[in-house]
Order: C-alpha cells, then sequence, then structure tokens
C-alpha cells in the first residue's frame, strides 16, 4: 500500500461567486522524509470536453475563435483564440456533453465521437479534467449556424479551414490553446486527413 504524504488538510472557501475557489492548507511529507505546511490555492468549474471534428472527403476540420478574457489578460492582444469546439460538462456526461457543444457552438448534429484521451487542464491550479474526442462530420449534419448560447452571450465564430492550413497555422504559433495543439497533433500522428 502506498505511504500517505498529506494529512491535516484544511479547505477554506475563498469564492463561490461563479465557480468556486478554495485554499487548502496541508501537511506534505517532502521526498526526503521531512513534513512541511503547504498552501495551494485550486479553482473548481468542474471537467470539460472537446473535439477535433473532422471531414476526410474536403479534409477539413471545424474550429471556433471567440473572445477569451484571461488571454487579454497575458499577452494575447485582441483577447481572440483559435480553438476546437469545447464546453463545460455542466452534469452531463462527456459525450453527451461534445455532442451537445458541437451543435450549440458549430452547428452539426453528431453521432458518432471517439474518445481519445483525458487529462488534467492545469493540474497546479485547476481540478479540471479534460475529455478529449474526435469525430467526423459532413455536410448533411449541418442542422444551424452555431455560434453558442445566446442566452450566456457566447459569441463563437465558426471556422471550416483545410487540415492543411490548420497545420501551417499551428507551425506558425498562430494556436495557442493546448487542447487545440493537442488534437491536432493527434490528426497528424494518427493520419486522419492524409
Ligand atoms: N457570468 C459568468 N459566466 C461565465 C463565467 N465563466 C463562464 N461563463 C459562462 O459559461 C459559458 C461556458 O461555456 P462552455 O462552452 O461550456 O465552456 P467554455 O468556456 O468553452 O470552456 C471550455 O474551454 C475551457 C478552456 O478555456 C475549459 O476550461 C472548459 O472545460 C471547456 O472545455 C461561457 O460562454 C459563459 O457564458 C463567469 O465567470 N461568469
Ligand atoms: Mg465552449
Amino acid at each position: 500500500m502506498a505511504i500517505k504524504r498529506i494529512k491535516n488538510i484544511v479547505s477554506k472557501l475563498l469564492s463561490d461567486n461563479y465557480y468556486i475557489l478554495k485554499k487548502l492548507t496541508f501537511d506534505y511529507q517532502l521526498t526526503n522524509g521531512n513534513w512541511v505546511t503547504q498552501d495551494r490555492e485550486v479553482y473548481d468549474r468542474g471537467d470539460g470536453a472537446g473535439i477535433l471534428l473532422y471531414n476526410t472527403q474536403k479534409k477539413t476540420i471545424i474550429l471556433t475563435k471567440q473572445f477569451r478574457m484571461p488571454t487579454h489578460l497575458n499577452d494575447n492582444k485582441d483577447g481572440f483564440l483559435v480553438e476546437i469546439c469545447a464546453g463545460m460538462l455542466d452534469k452531463d456526461n462527456p459525450e453527451d456533453c461534445i455532442i451537445r457543444e458541437t451543435e450549440e457552438e458549430v452547428g452539426y448534429r453528431i453521432k458518432d465521437v471517439k474518445k481519445v484521451f483525458e487529462a488534467y487542464s492545469s493540474p497546479g491550479v485547476l481540478t479540471e479534467k479534460m475529455h478529449f474526442f474526435i469525430g467526423e462530420y459532413t455536410d448533411d449534419m449541418k442542422v444551424n449556424e452555431g455560434g453558442g448560447l445566446e442566452s450566456e452571450h457566447e459569441d463563437i465564430e465558426v471556422l471550416e479551414m483545410p487540415f492543411k492550413s490548420v497545420i501551417t497555422m499551428l507551425n506558425n504559433g498562430e494556436i495557442q490553446d493546448t487542447r487545440t495543439i493537442v488534437l491536432l497533433q493527434y490528426a497528424q500522428i494518427h493520419k486522419l486527413l492524409d
């Protein structure tokens, strides 16, 4: 059995304004055997799901472009980011979530998705685990223009682009969202659009 290296965990709520920010104070045993007390702030917004939507006939993929305030505060001048279609689980299972988000954000009603991996988004600060999918789309699956939920003031531009052009953007450093980079590289490694 693994030896427990944390004890005396105390959780203090710092904010529950929209999502939940806590400060965790706990005793941690260092590798050298000594115990120290550590503080870590942890932000809990639930888990998420994202998908790379690809069309094997047209050799295109669908991405989104939207304003992301945190990036605007850190180097991204206009604040707009090109990303995969993604959303928060909102109590759905990951598969239902990503099928719902695909219809809301980019306007395609897809049925078959394939889970390729799950991973922690930012393990030093977020509890969030992200569920990654790929899914094929065709033109006849289009049911609306996408754009996101008006009730939440989502304002999502839908980009359908040749896979090759997106890879050029990736190589030029124009794709700056980790989840998007990971799935584009998955598509390259597994030759989804060769
Ligand atoms: N009022 C308010 N609304 C918020 C806040 N944060 C988010 N929202 C609303 O909640 C919506 C969340 O939309 P989703 O599509 O479900 O999530 P997402 O923002 O695209 O999140 C995806 O990407 C994130 C990474 O940037 C992931 O963290 C997340 O898991 C998911 O994959 C936003 O459009 C916005 O309307 C907030 O602090 N206040
Ligand atoms: Mg989203």
